[in-house]
């Protein structure tokens, strides 16, 4: 599975947010995109769920131009936005049940992520009833259960404090280190960025453009000294300087 983002531009009326975006992504990467507030980080994650559609250019998802939404491509939002009278299973198999499945097929699947995300134990609770961290892990896993080819996330641990959001960083990584889907993850947050990252793209201010497009050549699984490490050290000097303008 491959992502080809090809002379991509949207404009809202008369703002333009992002601007001849040329990028390409291969299956299996994990790419974290940074950019300041309002340089069209959001828009961007839209238009590759199919949740807006270009002004000019395309998106290519394997050769086919993609301009809708599809089961292909999942998104988590940072909210997690779980239904609050349905179980931790029952949200994870919500988006199951529009397809064509049994009851015990859902059951499986469920359980099946549940274990993966090591929430087994919580599969009867209602979502009142976990911490920020833990909804925002049974929202990934309502993503994941659907098998997505890709996998979009916007900003899915800013509402999350210091402490979680660490954690859930480590909890992501070991995730994609097991399920090795492509990745999409959209951040302010410059350490975040590099941390998770196998590729990092930069946007600048608005209208969005690519300002940096670099491989991120940390070695995993990744430690807090990482962020100690020259190329990580550079990476982040390069993209301060980007978002200061
Ligand atoms: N539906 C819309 N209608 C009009 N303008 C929009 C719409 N969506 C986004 N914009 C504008 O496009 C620009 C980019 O917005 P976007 O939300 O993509 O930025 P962002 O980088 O995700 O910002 P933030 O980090 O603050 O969430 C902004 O100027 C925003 O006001």
């Amino acid at each position: 599975m491959n992502i080809v983002i090809d002379s991509l531009y949207k404009t809202f009326g008369a703002i333009t947010a992002l601007e001849n975006i040329n990028l390409q992504f291969q299956g299996g990467e994990f790419v974290t995109v940074l950019g300041s507030s309002g340089c069209g980080k959001t828009t961007l994650l839209h238009l590759l769920a199919g949740l807006e559609s270009p002004s000019r250019g395309n998106i290519y998802i394997d050769g086919e131009v993609k301009d809708r939404p599809g089961a292909d491509r999942v998104v988590v939002f940072q909210q997690a936005g779980l239904f609050p009278w349905l179980s931790v299973e029952e949200n994870i198999e919500f988006g199951l049940s529009l397809k064509t499945t049994t009851k015990a097929q859902r059951r499986q699947a469920s359980a099946e992520i549940l274990r993966i995300i090591g929430l087994e134990s919580f599969a009867k609770h209602k979502p009142y009833q976990l911490s920020g961290g833990m909804q925002q892990r049974v929202a990934i896993a309502r993503a994941l259960v659907m098998k997505p080819k890709v996998l979009l996330m916007d900003e899915p641990f800013g509402a999350l404090d210091a402490q979680t959001r660490s954690s859930m960083q480590t909890f992501l990584t070991s995730l994609w280190d097991q399920l090795h889907c492509t990745i999409v993850f959209i951040t302010h947050d410059i350490d975040e960025a590099i941390v998770l990252g196998t590729r990092l793209v930069v946007l600048s201010a608005r209208p969005g453009k690519v300002a940096l497009d670099v491989p991120i050549e940390l070695e995993r699984p990744r430690t807090p000294e990482v962020a100690f490490d020259p190329h990580f050290l550079d990476l982040k000097k390069q993209a301060m300087g980007i978002l200061a303008h």
